[in-house]
Formats: C-alpha cells, structure tokens, sequence
C-alpha cells in the first residue's frame, strides 16, 4: 500500500466557520485506512460546489460509519499566543489577501458551498448565501489542502505490494482499494478525491514548500498567523515533508527581514519548537523540559516557560531544528520503524523589537532603554503523530501500544471538536486531549 500524507495550510486573520466546515468536508473523507474506506462511491468526492451540487452522489463518503476512526485535523496557533498582534506601527504594504485565495471571484459559483448544493446525507450546515458575502469581503482564513504521495518503500516492493494510489494531475487522485467478496473473491474499488493540489511521488521537498508555504511568508510580516499541519497514518511521510519546510521559510524570512522595510522597523524572528506527548508539553529546545499550559483572563491559552530564541542566521535556525528533531519522541511501529510519537510544533515569529523608555525608577536604576517585542506575524508548523490502524500495532510492544492509544485518543479528540463544529454545538470538547487543549482557539471564532 502506498500511503498519503496531507499537508495542511491555514491562514490566519478572521476566521469563519465556513471555511472550518470546508475544511472538515474535505478532511474528514481522507481516512485511507484500508478498513475505513467507503464501501462503495458510484462518483468521486470533489471538495468543491461542483461536485457538492451532484446531492446524493457521494452520499456514501458522509455516513458516519464511513469517515473512519480517526478523521480530520484542525489547527491554529492562537492557542500559542501570549500577545496579540501587533495592530499599529507597521510600515508596510497594504494587507494582501490570501494568497490561497483566487484572485478573480465569480460571484456565484466556484469554490463556496451554497446549502443547496449540499446531499442530504451530509449534515454539514447550510451556508448562506449572505455569510458567502461576508466571508468573500472579509477576505478571511484561507484553506489549502495539499496532497503528497510517497513512493513504495523497501518492506512494500520485497512484499510486492500494490500501488494503491495513481495520481492524475496537479489536483485528483484515484485509491484504489483490495476488497473481498463473501465468496472470497477478490475485488478492487476505486474512490476518487480532489484537492487543491496533489503532488506525486516523484516532487521534492522544494517543490512541496513552493506548492504550500512559500506563497505565505510576505503575508507573516503583514500581522497574519498561518499554520501549517501534517497529516497522515503512521509511515505516510508526514514528517519526511514537514521537517524540510522550517528550515527553508526562515530562509526566505530572514531574507525578508533584510529588506530595509522590516530593517528600519526593526523586525526579529523568532523560533521556539515544542511537543505534546503523552497529553503532556515538553520544550524541545530546553532539555526537554516539562511545560505547562494555562488559560489568562482572556481565556487565552499560554504555554508557560517556552524557550524562545532568536535568530538570525540560517545555519543557526537549522541547529535548532536538528536538535529540536533529535530530542523528539520517536519509536518503531509496524509501519514505520522511525515513527515520531508525538505532536511537534514549530513556530516562526516575526516580531516588532519596540525601543521603550521605562519609568523614571527603572530609567534610573538602568540609565538604559530597555527593549520590548510585539508580535507582527507567525507560522506553525505541526507534525502530527500518525493515526494507528489496528494491523499497524500487530508487532508493537506495551509502551508503543500505550503511545499509540494515545495518539489516537488525541486525533479522535480532535475529530470531535471538528465534528461538533461541523453540527453547530455550541459546546466544543477542548478538553479531550491536550492536543485540543492547546490548539482550542482554532475552533472559536
Ligand atoms: N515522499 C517520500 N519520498 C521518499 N521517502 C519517503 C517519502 N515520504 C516518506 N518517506 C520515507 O518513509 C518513511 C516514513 O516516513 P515518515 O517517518 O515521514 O512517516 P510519518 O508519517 O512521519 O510516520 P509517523 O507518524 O509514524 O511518524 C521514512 O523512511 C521516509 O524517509
């Protein structure tokens, strides 16, 4: 079997719950665990009004029993966030829409769900033509789901497996799925998906940061916050794509932060890199000490005592990295022999370096200026653990199995919350995981 790993971008700004619903349309039929694929789809799934207009066709993809045990993945890094964004004093362009964001929109078609278009099978809220409006002029969070094939690796082709997965062009793909009948004859059922890219097995890192995150960067200096997530099955290759991806836009911001623009105002980025695991943090950068996240006044969620450092030099950026990456937890599991066991998040922020006159007191003691940061922007970057289909675990011992639960537990967290979105509750259940826990304010709007 050929695995999939998605790579989720979010942009930041407002956020509606259309978009989020969008998001949970498209995510939440990607359960390419072989036991939870949809019996039978008579059409592909297009995760767009054209194909939501069909009604029944994809009637099968929705019913619950059909979206898999661990469903779609929702993430925003204002959880993260201890200081709002800087909302004056930046010199810059005026804000650019998103860059996910088409630049023509015809007013009454193309990429928005109207209710209408909707098959009664799915209980996705209808969107009305009014919210559509505002969501359109308000220019807000831009979703981009991207999609990476990996190639067979060494275990699959000496097991002379089959590639499950043929991608079409830049944007569909076919799974194709062994079935048995009950008269044990075998059978293979097809299920098409689109998405807003599919890159093949033979795209480089490269050209996966080009597809996803580079098109974002300018916009994290212009008081944006953007998350990138990787999501996957264990041995997908999620953190095969994500690692790259840090590592080559704080290339392209530090080269940013040279521009006279951000020079004279004096903008810094920022680097801080953490785990969840266990349903507990750790700072990846500080000997992997144990953090602990607590909830302000404003019921924002903060990470209390995570290491940030500066940085300024690309060399620099990828010694935290790598050494973020070393003192992450990882195991072996039956599908994937280096697997990360746990949630890592990497952060980039660029931040407005304010030269403040303190009060008269200090300014005595000191006789010095001393100096204050806010935040202009920032991008996230989360390698999710893999979900855990039962057959993976086969050959796993107890910790890897506890670890494993773990995960899961966590992801399914996660699907409830976007499942809870999806149908409009007014209670969300953050506290099922930590993982929710901390990313809580992707799901408020
Ligand atoms: N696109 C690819 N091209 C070549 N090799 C790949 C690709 N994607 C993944 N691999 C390889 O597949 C193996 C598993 O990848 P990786 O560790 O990234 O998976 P993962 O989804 O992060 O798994 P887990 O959730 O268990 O951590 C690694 O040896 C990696 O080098």
């Amino acid at each position: 079997m050929k695995d999939i790993c998605f790579v989720f971008m979010q942009g930041y700004g407002p956020q509606s719950v259309e978009e989020k619903q969008r998001l949970y349309m498209l995510l939440r039929n990607l359960n390419f665990n072989g036991e939870s694929l949809p019996a039978s789809v008579s059409e592909p799934y297009t995760p767009t009004a054209q194909k939501f207009g069909s009604g029944t066709s994809a009637e099968g993809l929705y019913s619950p029993e059909l979206r898999g045990e661990l469903g779609a993945g929702l993430l925003d890094l204002h959880a993260m966030d201890d200081t709002g964004l800087l909302s004056e004093d930046v010199d810059s362009e005026p804000f650019e829409p998103s860059p996910f964001m088409p630049k023509e929109i015809d007013d009454d078609e193309d990429d928005m769900i109207t209710g209408s278009q909707l098959g009664p099978a799915d209980n996705y809220n209808a969107v009305t033509s009014e919210k559509e409006i505002s969501t359109r002029e308000n220019n807000v969070a831009k979703i981009k789901v991207v999609v990476r094939k990996r190639p067979l690796n060494r275990k699959e082709l000496s097991r002379k497996e089959d590639d499950a997965v043929a991608v079409h062009d830049s944007s569909s793909l076919t799974v194709y799925e062994p079935k048995l009948k009950v008269d044990l004859t075998a059978y293979v059922e097809q299920h098409e998906f689109c998405f807003d890219a599919v890159l093949d097995e033979d795209v480089s890192n490269d050209e996966v940061y080009r597809e996803t995150v580079e098109r974002i960067i300018p916009i994290i200096f212009q008081r944006t916050k953007a998350t990138c997530f990787a999501y996957g099955q264990t041995g997908s290759g999620k953190t095969y794509t994500m690692q790259p991806l840090p590592l080559r836009a704080a290339q392209d911001m530090i080269r940013l932060l040279q521009q006279p623009v951000y020079r004279n105002q004096n903008f810094k980025l920022w680097l801080s890199y953490f785990e969840i695991y266990g349903g507990k943090l750790y700072d990846l950068l500080s000997d992997r000490r144990h953090l602990l996240m607590r909830e302000d006044g404003k019921k924002q969620v903060c990470i209390v005592g995570l290491q940030e450092f500066e940085v300024s030099d690309v060399q620099v950026v990828r010694e935290y990295i790598e050494r973020g990456n070393a003192a992450r937890s990882t195991g072996s599991t039956g599908a994937n022999e280096e697997s990360s066991r746990s949630h890592a998040i990497l952060q980039l922020a660029v931040k407005k370096h304010i030269i403040v006159t303190e009060t008269r007191r200090q300014r005595d003691r000191d006789a010095n200026e001393a100096k204050n940061t806010k935040a202009v922007g920032k991008i996230s970057f989360i390698d999710l653990a893999g979900s855990e289909r039962g057959a993976d675990t086969t050959d796993n011992d107890r910790q890897t199995r506890i670890e494993g639960a773990e995960i899961n537990k966590s992801l399914l967290a996660l699907k409830e919350c976007i499942r809870a979105l999806d149908n409009d509750q007014i209670h969300i259940p953050f506290r099922g995981s930590k993982l929710t826990e901390v990313l809580r304010d992707s799901f408020v709007v």
